[in-house]
This record gives C-alpha cells, sequence and structure tokens, in this order.
C-alpha cells in the first residue's frame, strides 16, 4: 500500500499548554477544522471529543494523551494531546519524546504561567521545535505583544510575532500575517473561514515596526540573508519563510501566533504556520539507538530502512483491549506481522494496527516511517520498549520516569474485590511507568506510589470505573527513601547445617553511598574464586530485594554502590538460594554500620498571589519548613519561588484558597531528595514502625 501522505507532508506535533490556556478547546477546533468532527464539542459542557474518558469529562482536564490524526492542507498533523498538570508530567514527557514539534498555548492575559514554563522548559530538554499560539485573545487584559515580551523573559525564548491581532477582548475580530501582509477577519464566531482583506490604515505602522523586527530575526539566522539585510536589500516572502522554517526546525527561533479557539478565531492561520514552520520527520536529528553489541546507531526516517519504532502508551481500551500506541521512526509495520521487543528480548505478533481520529478509530493495514499507529496483540510490550524488524534489532534511545513522591495504602472492601485489584494496579502501572503498587512486607498492607496526590485519586477512581474495584484509601502520604551515609564492610551469612541437607552462603561486601540520584551499582570484586561465579548473581538479587524494604522505616533504600569483596562457600551446601539470603542479610546488617538515614522529596514550588497576601504567603511557607527562593512581579501579581518539603504540603491547596480569599494559585515539582532532619525522622521511624 502507498502512503497517503509524503514524509515532507507528515507533522507529529504535541499541544502543550499550562491547565486552562485552552488546549482542549484548541485541539477540539482543530479536529472541526480538519474535517474530523462535525460538531464543536465544548469543554465547559463536558462533551469535548478529546475528553473521552469518563472522569476528564466531568473534572474537565485532560489526563491521558489521545493521540489523533488530521488532515490539512495536503498534509498529515498526528495530535498528540499532552496534560497541563504537573502530576501527569511523565505524560508530556512521554509524548515530548515521540513529536517532531509543538504548538505551546499561551493564555493572552496571564501569559506564561508557572506550568507552562515547566512544559516549555521540558520541550527545551529534548530540542523540540515549538510555535507559541496566544489563545484567548477575545477576554478582558488580553495583550498579545505582552505574551511574546513575556516568552522572551521568562523563558529566555527568541520569540518572534509573525501575526498582529486585530482589536483584543470583545473587539478581537481577526489577524494580520505579517510576512505576507494580508488581514484575515472574521465575520463571527460560528466556525466559518476567515476573510482575507487588506491591511487595515490603522494597523500599517505598526505592521511595517513588527515585521523591520522580524525580518531582522530571520535574517539572523542564515548566513546568506543576514548579508543580504545588511546591504539593505528587502527579504523576499519565500525567503523569509524558509529561513524561518530553518530556524524552528533547528529549535533557533520560535514564531508567534494568536487567536481566540472558543470564538473560532485564529485556528486555521495556526494550522497553516504548523504546516509551514514545524518540522516533518524529515527536518529533526534522526533517532538514535544501539545495537545488540551496544554500538551506538542512528535509524534514517524512510519506508526503505528496517522497521523500527518506539512504544510510547499503553492503554486498556474497553472494545480492543490492550492498546499499544507507537511512532514508527523508520520502515512500514504491517498487520498480523511479526516484530522484536529488542528492550525486552521478546517476539510480538502484531494483530491489527489503529489509526485513532478523536471519536472514532480506522484499521489501516499497514504504518510507514514517521507516523503514529495503535497495535492490538501485543503482550509483553510496556511504554519505553523499541519495536524492531526480527533481522535489523535495533534499542532505541527511550525516556526517563521520575520515581513516584507519594504514596497511599489501598484496602479492597470485600473479598471479591481483592482479586480484582491485583489485576487492575498491573494494569495501571503497565499503562504508567511512574505508577507503582507493592505490599508492605511488614504491615501486609497494599501501597499504591505515583507522582502526586490528584495522580493517586484519579488511578483509585479509574480502579473503580474502569475495574469496578472498591477499595479504601489512606491518606496519602510521602514516598520516603532511605539511602546510607558512611561506607562500611559487613558480613552475610547464611548457615543451616542440621539435619538433611544444609545450607551455605557466606560474603564480604563493601557498601558505599553514591551521589543522590546514582541509584544503585553491584560490582564483583573477589578474588581466587572465593564465591564461584554462579554464587555472584544471587548475592546482588538477595541485596536488591531488601534494599525494596529499606533498613529503618520500609522506605526502599536507594543511590549505594555494593562491592562483593570477600567469602566462601561449601561444596555440597552452598546453593543460590543460601548466597542471596546472605546478600540480604549482609545488607541488613549494614544497618548498624553505614548509619542509614531518610531522604524526603524537595518540591520547587511557586505561589501567585495579590500584593496583599505576600507576607502571608511568606510566613506560611517558613512555618512548614520552606526556603523562599526568591519573589518576581507579574502582571500585578506577585511570585514566591520557594522550596518545601512535601510533607509540608499536603493540603495546601486549601489553607491557600482560604487564606487568599480564593485568589491564590500554586504549581510544584519535584526539585530533589534531601535528608530529613532528625526530630522528624524518629517520629516517621517511631510511626511506620508501630504501624
Ligand atoms: N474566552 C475564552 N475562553 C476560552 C478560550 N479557549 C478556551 N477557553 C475556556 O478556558 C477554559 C479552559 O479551556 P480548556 O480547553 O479546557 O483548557 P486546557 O488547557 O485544555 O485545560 P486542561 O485540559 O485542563 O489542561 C474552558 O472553560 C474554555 O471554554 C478562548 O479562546 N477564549
Amino acid at each position: 500500500m502507498a502512503r497517503e501522505f509524503s514524509l515532507q507532508n507528515t507533522r507529529n506535533i504535541g499541544i502543550m499548554a499550562h491547565i486552562d490556556a485552552g488546549k482542549t478547546t484548541t485541539t477540539e477546533r482543530i479536529l472541526f477544522y480538519t474535517g474530523r468532527v462535525h460538531k464543536i464539542g465544548e469543554v465547559h459542557e463536558g462533551a469535548a471529543t478529546m475528553d473521552w474518558m469518563e472522569q476528564e469529562q466531568e473534572r474537565g482536564i485532560t489526563i491521558t494523551s489521545a493521540a489523533t490524526t488530521a488532515q490539512w492542507d495536503g498534509h498529515r498533523i498526528n495530535i498528540i494531546d499532552t496534560p497541563g498538570h504537573v502530576d501527569f508530567t511523565v505524560e508530556v514527557e512521554r509524548s515530548l519524546r515521540v513529536l517532531d514539534g509543538a504548538v505551546g498555548v499561551f493564555s493572552a492575559k496571564e501569559g506564561v504561567e508557572p506550568q507552562s514554563e515547566t512544559v516549555w522548559r521540558q520541550a527545551d530538554r529534548y530540542g523540540v521545535p515549538r510555535i507559541a499560539y496566544v489563545n484567548k485573545m477575545d477576554i478582558i487584559g488580553a495583550d498579545f505583544l505582552n505574551v511574546v515580551r513575556d516568552m522572551k523573559l521568562r523563558l529566555n525564548a527568541n520569540a518572534v510575532a509573525i501575526q498582529l491581532p486585530m482589536g483584543a477582548e470583545d473587539v478581537f475580530v481577526g489577524m494580520i500575517d505579517l510576512i505576507e501582509r494580508v488581514a484575515y477577519k472574521y465575520k463571527d464566531d460560528l466556525g466559518k473561514d476567515p476573510e482575507k482583506i487588506e491591511i487595515p490604515a490603522e494597523y500599517e505602522a505598526q505592521v511595517e515596526e513588527l515585521r523591520a523586527i522580524l525580518v531582522e530575526k530571520v535574517a539572523e539566522l542564515d548566513e546568506e540573508l543576514t548579508m543580504k539585510f545588511l546591504e539593505g536589500e528587502e527579504l523576499t516572502i519565500p525567503e523569509i519563510k524558509a529561513a524561518l522554517r530553518k530556524g524552528v526546525c533547528e529549535v533557533k527561533i520560535f514564531p508567534v501566533v494568536c487567536g481566540s479557539s472558543y470564538r473560532n478565531k485564529g485556528v486555521q492561520p495556526m494550522l497553516d504556520a504548523v504546516v509551514n514552520f514545524l518540522p516533518s520527520p524529515l527536518d529533526v536529528p534522526a533517532i538514535t539507538g544501539h545495537l545488540d553489541d551496544g554500538t551506538e546507531t542512528t535509524r534514517e526516517s524512510s519506508d526503505t530502512a528496517p522497521f523500527a519504532a518506539l512504544a510510547f502508551k499503553i492503554m486498556t481500551d474497553p472494545y480492543v483491549g490492550r492498546l499499544t500506541f507507537f511512532r514508527v521512526y523508520s520502515g512500514i509495520l504491517s498487520a498480523g506481522s511479526y516484530v522484536v521487543n529488542a528492550t525486552k528480548g521478546k517476539r510480538e505478533r502484531v494483530g491489527r494496527i489503529l489509526q485513532m481520529h478523536a471519536n472514532s478509530r480506522q484499521e489501516i493495514s499497514e504504518v510507514h516511517a514517521g507516523d503514529i499507529a495503535a497495535a492490538v496483540g501485543l503482550k509483553d510490550t510496556t511504554t519505553g520498549d523499541t519495536l524492531c524488524d526480527e533481522k535489523n534489532p535495533v534499542i532505541l534511545e527511550s525516556m526517563n520516569f521520575p520515581e513516584p513522591v507519594i504514596q497511599l495504602a489501598v484496602e479492597p472492601k470485600t473479598k471479591a474485590d481483592q482479586d480484582k485489584m491485583g489485576i487492575a494496579l498491573q494494569k495501571l502501572s503497565e499503562e504508567d511507568p511512574t505508577f507503582r503498587a507493592h505490599t508492605d512486607e511488614e504491615t501486609g498492607q497494599t501501597i499504591i506510589a505515583g507522582m502526586g496526590e490528584l495522580h493517586l485519586e484519579i488511578l483509585v477512581d479509574r480502579m473503580l470505573r474502569e475495574f469496578k474495584v472498591e477499595t479504601n484509601v489512606g491518606k496519602p502520604q510521602v514516598a520516603y527513601r532511605e539511602t546510607f551515609r558512611v561506607p562500611a564492610k559487613v558480613e552475610g551469612k547464611f548457615v543451616r547445617q542440621s539435619g538433611g541437607k544444609g545450607q551455605f552462603g557466606h560474603c564480604w561486601v563493601e557498601f558505599t553511598p553514591l551521589e543522590p540520584g546514582e541509584g544503585f551499582i553491584f560490582e564483583n570484586k573477589t578474588v581466587g574464586g572465593s564465591i564461584p561465579k554462579e554464587f555472584i548473581a544471587p548475592i546482588q538479587a538477595g541485596i536488591e530485594e531488601s534494599m525494596k524494604n529499606g533498613v529503618i522505616a520500609g522506605f526502599p533504600l536507594v543511590d549505594i554502590k555494593a562491592v562483593v569483596v570477600d567469602g566462601s562457600y561449601h561444596d555440597v551446601d552452598s546453593s543460590e538460594m543460601a548466597f542471596k539470603i546472605a546478600g540480604s542479610l549482609a545488607l541488613k546488617a549494614a544497618k548498624d554500620k553505614c548509619s542509614p538515614c531518610l531522604l524526603e522529596p524537595i518540591m520547587k514550588v511557586e505561589v501567585t498571589v495579590p500584593e496583599e497576601y505576600m507576607g502571608d504567603v511568606m510566613g506560611m511557607m517558613s512555618s512548614r519548613r520552606g526556603r523562599i527562593e526568591g519573589t518576581d512581579s507579574r502582571f500585578g501579581a506577585q511570585i514566591v519561588r520557594a522550596k518545601v518539603p512535601l510533607a509540608e504540603m499536603f493540603g495546601y491547596s486549601t489553607t491557600l484558597r482560604s487564606g487568599t480569599q480564593g485568589r491564590g494559585v500554586f504549581s510544584m515539582e519535584l526539585s530533589h531528595y534531601e535528608e530529613v532532619p532528625k526530630s522528624i525522622s524518629e517520629e516517621i521511624i517511631a510511626k511506620h514502625k508501630g504501624a
């Protein structure tokens, strides 16, 4: 089957925004104008097409990325809806990983809000080319050029206006294309195409002024154009467009457009900008990966190269079962064929391939390089895995998932719920790598862990709705960690030599603290066969298993190095199991020698409040063990930036709301882990032991 759209005419884009900037409304309008949806769904009526999960409609926020396909001006645009809440930052990250470009949506009034900054920085990290769409031009206080300025100031972004709005607030009627020098005027709010008119006289001077800035910025992107510009020659429209496109693809410049999605204005010109300036899969660097033997390699974006794709999302669909969303980087995949999951070393059969539209799906027989689709039938594939041609295996560069910071105990209401809960937890954690579930060794409770209160609340809700599991939920608690402070050499010895076959495992292990975030390193430095080779891996397994439950309060132990330096064995009685227990005993013995301590997540918090509440907010922060890092003022509001332990942030939204008459907002994300102060740590240990 031939490609429907060439690689050049393919765009994989994300729509990223701060919560409430209008991402869902904008995506809705895109789907409407690209002909996929015939009735515009309104977010506030709870009928938005992208927000198809029940509780998303109720909450009015977009939780899960849904990939959807649209067509515009002879191009295929695959859109990944990314969530705006920081609790779902992993959704943002995984989407950014598979996209070639993005549209950053900003509110014309609020400009760059704390969370738009977070997503923008994530996109910076992944080198994602972007255009910016300044939405809500119809609301009171809308100021397009102010947002462009804000982007430069707060995001340090080389932002450039390529449009100028005509009017603002309730007299916002359209926009002027600064490159083409043409205006788009909308007759009403009803979703019709705009009329192309000449620039109204009152805008002419400002258009020329802004166009001069644009041309200068574009000229800077290209040596030849710089010369031409300096010699006073006029740059042609095709020259400007080509240089701007190149600059965007190289993440050097960010064109800014405007509109009001809600009032059906500006979406078509924004789609033109997507097609004109955002990269096709051919315009971004080829994806890197490595072969079986570890050699680095790249996969070019082409149908004729061997098949390679990255699974970026697993979803359980009530009708078709397990859906694996994947982005094809190279080659072609046909329905019914076999692929290898190179990450897991497993062969998988691709049953059906589906292309997702906002409210329907289409079965397709094959999917080509540069495209996004969903597969039915993959059993072992999870998020981040590489799927590839059996004869040409490769592991593509994957993504990083943050560790959970918050946890709570869940208890099934009835015996029947108990069995279903196990299945539900397994499925949910397969879908979401930042969601974990485990059983606490000491209390026997089931503990679920995730990225924030809202994250866990939604997962508990999904257990009920999708899996019909009723649970009692404990209070959210901080997911502490444990680590060692000093190095020590300890002994782990397991001997059973009374009656029957004996057991003998014995090792000396040197434990050393590592830097935060370094995880776990294991080495074998035994000499002269003091421990036979086959017993080394079991020692490691024993240590790692015990690390999961820590040594002081049942929290996972992290950032340590374990080196096996010596030990002994018994010709008959030694077994893998005995050495595994010896490893675990060594770790337990380290408790007395390595000075273990508790680590707590410290959050980066930003609170925005009207001036008069500044003092109260600073006070609240200090009483919560917070460190104020700075303050700013923006759009007449004050912003307080602080680092605060997560443990002190529970219930903060309520406190802030009541303390500021509902006028304060805050955002937070993980900054780092830090040692818990002694007095508090003693309390936590005592509480946990007593539980
Ligand atoms: N006046 C006005 N309101 C808008 C516009 N765009 C969106 N809204 C409203 O702003 C609110 C938030 O819009 P959404 O589209 O849900 O925003 P979002 O960024 O997708 O939010 P999340 O899905 O929660 O992350 C809704 O009530 C919209 O109706 C606009 O252009 N003008």
